[in-house]
């Protein structure tokens, strides 16, 4: 978070102390804290939801008008995810927050529900922390002494002062400040004074954690590891919620679930991944390289036409979970690494080191890629290259030579000896070859001829004209064979090189 000081905080933070680790409340076995690739049924593993949800104020000359701000809005935020709350501005984005942590209490309808349950407002107090955008710190007070004031406050008597100190200390080094808890907080950087806030409130280890623009005024890299540390809590089986403006889309996917409102009504609640299909199916086109969240504030804002109403009843005002299915990766990303887990289980499969290996990862590339890789287009575009953009620009350079000297346009002898080589490299060549082979050549019966003459009645000559007489079959397949092995072997080399450079 913090330039200059390399606190690497995050890996104290992933040791954190037992202590602060949360027991989880009733939160069933579906939370995604545990396994981000379990789909989520949110009728049963709801931790925070409300219903019917609608809100109004009075305004004008003595409080006569009735300005509706919420229309019966419906959500459900589960333990374990961080959920951000979106919208364009005036959308309702504050106003619904203010009424989940519990700070606007009038002119509220509907239901408010804790584990499906109507919630208990001063358990709900006890058990949740909403951290604001100013976080009020006192600028003369040395972080351990904010640490010790708010302590005194938050924990009960029956903690002594011993216990306490313990537990500040726990969280200052999980959270990266201790090397600064004898600094003002005045002097603290903007990542530094967030963190020094969310210490604040992990005293009395809230379950639910409400955050108003938490990333507000940080650089990309304090926002990045803002949001990392939010998920950290969310893992530990904390509800994290978290208004945000226009985040970036690598910080974008970070994030679990988003609840989208406009004009006071929800028209997105699901996964980051289900947005571009989501509204691919009214027509609403986000353009590639655009980022989809950017996209969707768009649409909230009535930029791209009228679509409000429509997505607000797909969306059942907040009452449809379907979107929430679509995790992190495609369903046969997830098939295949539920497979590999079920090998590894059977004791088929040994992982390299851990499921996060390169072994792993090339092992499960492999199989997911496996039924494909056969099409070179697909191979070159995504497999190989990953990217369809970068697989346009690279895709033709590798794909061009080996077309053009694979027999098909010029044969080996028509072109000079120096470029012959690249005839015997030529994937294409030993496809073309084989496939030749397979139809014309194993002595081929003559093949049907209504004109007087007809060059290529007996195959024979086909192949002598292609220059394939003397083409073995099995060549082909081994040369194939042997590629895929060589390209498997030689990407497995290239993420390892990567991991161990990162490390
Ligand atoms: N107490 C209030 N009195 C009058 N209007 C209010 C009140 N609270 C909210 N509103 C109105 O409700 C609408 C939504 O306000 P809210 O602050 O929730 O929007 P927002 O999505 O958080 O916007 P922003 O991103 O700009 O903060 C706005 O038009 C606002 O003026």
């Amino acid at each position: 978070m913090d330039e200059g000081q390399s606190f690497n905080f995050m890996k104290h933070f992933n040791n954190r102390p037992t202590s602060l680790k949360v027991e989880l409340l009733s939160i069933p076995e579906t939370n995604s804290a545990r396994n981000s690739y379990v789909q989520h049924d949110v009728s049963i593993g709801e931790h925070l939801g409300f219903r019917n949800l609608s809100y109004s104020v009075k305004e004008g000359l003595f409080k006569r008008k009735n300005k509706q701000v919420l229309y019966e809005v419906n959500g459900g935020f589960l333990a374990g995810e961080v959920t951000a709350i979106m919208g364009p501005s005036g959308a309702g984005k504050s106003t619904l927050m203010n009424i989940l942590a519990g700070y606007t209490t009038h002119g509220i309808s509907g239901e408010l529900l804790v584990d499906s349950k109507i919630r208990n407002e001063n358990l709900f107090r006890k058990q949740s922390c909403y951290i604001m955008q100013d976080d009020n710190l006192q600028p003369l007070l040395t972080v351990k002494e904010a640490m010790g004031v708010a302590a005194c406050l938050k924990l009960g008597s029956d903690v002594t002062k011993e216990e306490r100190q313990t537990r500040i200390d726990e969280i200052l080094k999980a959270l990266g400040l201790w090397q600064c808890r004898l600094i003002k907080t005045k002097s603290l950087s903007g990542g530094q004074r967030k963190r020094l806030a969310i210490a604040l409130e992990l005293l009395k280890n809230p379950q639910i954690m409400f955050f108003d623009e938490p990333t507000s005024g940080l650089d990309s890299v304090s926002t990045k590891q803002c949001i990392l540390l939010l998920k950290q809590l969310a893992q530990e089986g904390r509800t994290i919620i978290i208004t945000i403006h226009q985040p970036s889309a690598s910080i974008c996917e970070m994030l679990d679930h988003l609840y989208v409102l406009a004009e006071g009504k929800c028209i997105y609640q699901g996964s980051v991944k289900g947005v571009v299909p989501y509204l691919q199916e009214s027509n609403l086109f986000c353009p590639a390289y655009h980022n989809p969240a950017d996209y969707l504030i768009e649409v909230a804002a009535g930029e791209h036409g009228e679509y409000i109403d429509l997505l607000v009843s797909r969306m059942g005002n907040g009452t449809n979970h379907d979107w929430r299915k679509m995790q992190i990766g495609d369903e046969s990303g997830m098939q295949s690494i539920e497979a590999i887990d079920k090998m590894m289980r059977n004791g088929l499969v040994t992982p390299v080191r851990s499921p996060t290996s390169p072994g792993f990862h090339w092992l499960d590339k492999t199989k997911r890629k496996a039924k494909t890789d056969i099409c070179y287009d697909d191979h070159y575009t995504t497999s190989f290259l990953n990217q369809l953009y970068n697989g346009v620009i690279f895709g033709p350079f590798f794909l061009l030579p080996f077309t053009i000297f694979s027999g098909f346009f010029v044969q080996l002898y028509d072109v000079h000896p120096y470029m012959r080589w690249i005839f015997h490299i030529s994937y294409i060549k030993y496809g073309f070859e084989g496939l030749m082979l397979a139809i014309f050549g194993y002595d081929r019966e003559k093949m049907p001829c209504n004109a007087d003459y007809c060059n290529y009645h007996y195959p024979k000559i086909f192949l002598e004209d292609v220059d394939m007489a003397d083409a073995v079959y099995s060549y082909s397949v081994i040369f194939l064979l042997g590629l895929i092995v060589f390209l498997r072997v030689l990407a497995f080399i290239a993420l390892y090189l990567r991991i161990q450079l990162r490390r």
